[in-house]
């Protein structure tokens, strides 16, 4: 036990952890088992994680913190999302991976699920990405740890519409957020031919008056035998937080829209 405490303790020396403070270090020392202090360890020893910020978020699946990064030769703000890998919120991963062809289901354990969810949160951001959508660029991933660009200045993240509730009228023409947000959809759905599966206020980010979409993870291929259900439902949730802002759509035109 004693070991296992000290062992963890170098590597957190390791790390480099940018606070100083003993807090920052007990998050990190509660939040990381051992196996992911050595993925970020690799990722730290490859260049790409210079130094680990603080916590952005922490959830029941993931936390997300602050990293100051190099990528390509340059510095760039990191968030590094970090899965839980002792979750046991899981079982609903399944729905989202099986029906999705580019994942072989029948070979996978249990163990392994959460490294291909996180794969999967890499390759759907990429994909929407490329396409065009405002997502944030997802740079690597290692095991259950994913390094995507920082929606944020000075080390803090920028807000999810969640977050600006009230504020929203005050920082922004919301008509004209709902209509980029929706602009948005159709890239994600025409060109990248995703779906959400998780489109709510709390996975939309504000960037400079720009929505970007974050939470890729259960996000599905269009092919997918649910992503009809699951567009619908993407489009319902967003109506719902919109229309508290006078947007009035039926959500059938709007998925009919979306669909083309
Ligand atoms: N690329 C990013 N840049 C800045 N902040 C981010 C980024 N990605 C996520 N965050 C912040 O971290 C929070 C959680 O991220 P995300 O939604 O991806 O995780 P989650 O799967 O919802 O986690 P959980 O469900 O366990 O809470 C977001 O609400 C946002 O505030
Ligand atoms: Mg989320």
């Amino acid at each position: 036990m004693k070991r296992d405490v000290e062992r963890i303790e170098r590597l957190l020396d390791r790390l480099r952890i940018k606070e100083k403070d003993s807090e920052a270090r007990k998050i990190y020392a509660e939040v990381f088992d051992e196996r992911t202090l050595k993925t970020l360890y690799k990722l730290s020893a490859k260049g790409l994680i210079q130094a680990l910020g603080g916590v952005v978020s922490t959830g029941k699946e993931a936390n997300v913190f602050y990293a100051d990064g190099r990528i390509d030769g340059d510095d760039r703000p990191l968030a590094v999302k970090i899965y839980r890998i002792e979750t046991t919120e899981f079982f609903k991963m399944d729905e989202y991976l099986f029906g999705d062809k580019r994942f072989d289901m029948r070979r996978i354990s249990r163990k392994e699920l959460i490294f291909i969810w996180v794969e999967k949160e890499f390759r759907n951001l990429e994909r929407a990405h490329n396409a065009g959508v405002n997502v944030p660029e997802p740079y690597e991933y290692l095991k259950n740890v994913l390094l995507m660009e920082f929606l944020g200045e000075d080390e803090r993240p920028y807000p999810t519409l969640f977050e600006l509730k009230r504020e929203l009228p005050e920082v922004v023409n919301v008509e004209d957020l709902y209509a980029k947000v929706k602009e948005n959809l159709i890239r994600l759905y025409r060109k990248a031919e995703l779906v959400h599966a998780d489109l709510s206020e709390y996975n939309i980010v504000l960037k400079n008056d720009e929505p970007y979409f974050i939470d890729m993870g259960q996000s599905v291929l269009a092919d997918h035998p649910l992503a009809s259900e699951y567009l619908e439902r993407d489009v319902r949730n967003l109506l719902r937080f919109f229309s508290k802002y006078g947007v009035k759509e039926r959500p059938e035109e709007v998925v009919t829209e979306i669909k083309g």
